[in-house]
């Protein structure tokens, strides 16, 4: 039997929730070992939210540009597309992750790179690039942080059609002429919103009746408008059959229900995302491979005292900011827990160790032209879930600071409140910088304040936060 080399924690999976468990406990002074099978930073940093937001950054600025006098005139020309890729290979650190390592040396983490699977209780063995093979043991907690990979769905066709998930569409060196997008929620909105502008004809299809299914109505509505308006191609209720490429270096064909086939360069199969669960030795601790890994709210494998699982691979919210959450709050609970028996780590909502935020408060931030962003629950949510809601909308164009923003500012705003508690369940801003509104809904409805608080809570003049003032004005006037 190979020894096993002995840490207090052994997290499996570098990626933001994997990164922010070892900030946690090698803060609280716990030995802690990483062991990363890519690259540290995961998905986020070099296949998802930073190339994405990197490659979007240029486009929404000249599209804002081009909304103010005295500066249209000067953006009105393309996009400086090698520029656009130069921008973005630096933010993915050209896909090198010495930062990162750098960091982990910094706080004392131990990092093995090499494939890591559970081998029971207490166990991960690691398979290293050479085939090498290792065991760790921890003694007081293992964290499974492996995050999640795009789902392509199994078409006829398709595996030879060679489609772009979202690492080819956040990593491609070149643009390429059509681009057929399947899906419709935040990776088909955003990307489509970026190659568009890089200079793809951009043909959007979504099986759904509108883009971003989980926000509110309008949010995909204006968000398809505007990707017409920039020349892309939406259809929504179309089904995709089947993908096919005939020639290695031919063009894609999608084929929809009833026939009617469409041609492109690349095809973004846009279409979710499965839990990196299936080689990762759940089956040694009684648990399904390929599943998503279920928690409780103090991110703990039920029946596994030592076994926690944060980020996407839990499926309680695939972002990375809740991901990071869920990860402070598993690093302060095993914190607590191993400073002995008197630790205390109970997970009573909202407190240190319970992620609460994850189903009563979590915001989203959409990058497409115009953003479009949402905490809480949606209107049609809230009354699903039971709760006497209402809902209240302002055209965020009519505020003095969204004028100001841009000439002929579009958006839109909504509230969602509680009728009987008068509090805040939901909000969901869209427009061009709507993005950073998102936060102080955030504030509201994790904080539960009440709307008459809200009333003092003033908008400085003339921002786009004045969005607020004239959301609980129309509260106030629509009576009870
Ligand atoms: C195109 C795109 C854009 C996105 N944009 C945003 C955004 O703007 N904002 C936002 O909040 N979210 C965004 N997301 C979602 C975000 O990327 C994920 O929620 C986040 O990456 C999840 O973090 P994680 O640490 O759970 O997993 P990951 O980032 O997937 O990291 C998991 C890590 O585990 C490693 N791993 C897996 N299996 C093993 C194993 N057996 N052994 C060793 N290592 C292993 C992987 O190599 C990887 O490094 C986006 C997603 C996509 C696809
Ligand atoms: N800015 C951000 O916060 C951001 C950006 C990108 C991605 N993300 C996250 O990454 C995750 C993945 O995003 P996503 O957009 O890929 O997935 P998603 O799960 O949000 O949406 C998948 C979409 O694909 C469609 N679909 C699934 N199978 C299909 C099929 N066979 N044919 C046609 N359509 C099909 C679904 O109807 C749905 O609209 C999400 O959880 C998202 O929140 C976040």
């Amino acid at each position: 039997m190979t020894q096993a080399v002995e840490y207090d924690v052994v997290v499996l999976g570098g990626g933001p929730a994997g990164e922010n468990v070892v900030d946690r406990t090698r803060a609280a002074g716990l030995s802690t070992a990483l062991v990363e099978a890519e690259l540290v930073g995961g998905e986020c940093s070099y296949w998802a939210c930073i190339p994405s937001k990197a490659l979007l950054r240029p486009v929404l600025a000249r599209a804002d540009a081009r909304r103010v006098p005295g500066i249209a005139g000067a953006v009105g020309g393309p996009l400086d597309v090698p520029a656009v890729f130069d921008h973005r290979d630096y933010w993915t650190g050209g896909w090198k992750d010495g930062g990162q390592l750098d960091w982990l040396a910094s706080i004392g983490a131990h990092m093995y790179r090499g494939h890591g699977r559970l081998a029971g209780e207490r166990r991960v063995a690691v398979e290293g690039p050479e085939g090498e093979h290792l065991l760790l043991a921890a003694r007081h907690a293992v964290v499974v942080a492996t995050g999640s990979r795009a789902v392509v769905p199994p078409l006829p066709g398709i595996a030879g059609a060679r489609p772009w998930t979202s690492r080819e569409a956040t990593s491609a060196h070149r643009v390429p002429p059509r681009l057929l997008v399947v899906g419709g929620s935040v990776v088909a909105a955003e990307m489509a919103t970026a190659w568009q502008a890089l200079g793809s004809q951009v043909t959007v299809l979504a099986r759904g009746e509108r883009l971003l299914p989980r926000m509110e109505p309008f949010a995909g509505e204006l968000v398809a408008e505007a990707l017409r308006e920039a020349g892309a191609v939406v259809r929504t209720g179309v089904s995709v059959e089947a993908v096919v490429r005939e020639e290695a270096h031919g063009p894609v064909r999608v084929v929809l229900e009833g026939g009617e086939i469409l041609e492109g360069d690349e095809v973004l199969m846009a279409t979710g995302r499965a839990p990196r669960t299936e080689d990762i030795g759940l089956e040694t601790v009684g648990l399904e491979p390929g599943d998503w890994i279920a928690v409780d709210d103090g991110l703990r494998v039920p029946g596994q005292d030592w076994l926690y699982a944060v980020g996407d691979v839990n499926h309680r919210a695939l972002l990375t900011h809740q991901g990071k959450y869920q990860a402070r709050i598993a690093g302060a609970a095993i914190a607590a827990r191993a400073a002995g028996p008197g630790g205390d780590a109970a997970a009573e909502p909202w407190s240190a160790y319970a992620a609460t935020a994850d189903t009563k408060a979590l915001p989203q931030a959409v990058f497409s032209d115009p953003e479009a962003a949402a905490v809480g629950l949606t209107l049609a949510e809230a009354e699903g879930s039971g709760h006497r809601a209402r809902a209240v909308d302002y055209d965020l164009g009519s505020v003095s600071g969204a004028g100001l923003y841009a000439d002929g500012y579009r958006g839109r705003a909504r509230m969602v409140v509680d009728l009987d508690r008068e509090v805040l369940l939901g909000a969901t801003f869209v427009g061009p910088g709507a993005a950073e509104l998102v936060h102080a809904a955030t504030i509201a409805v994790a904080g539960e304040v009440p709307i008459a608080r809200l009333w003092h809570a003033v908008p400085a003049f003339p921002t786009m936060s004045e969005v607020w003032l004239r959301l609980l004005e129309a509260y106030r006037d629509a009576g009870d």
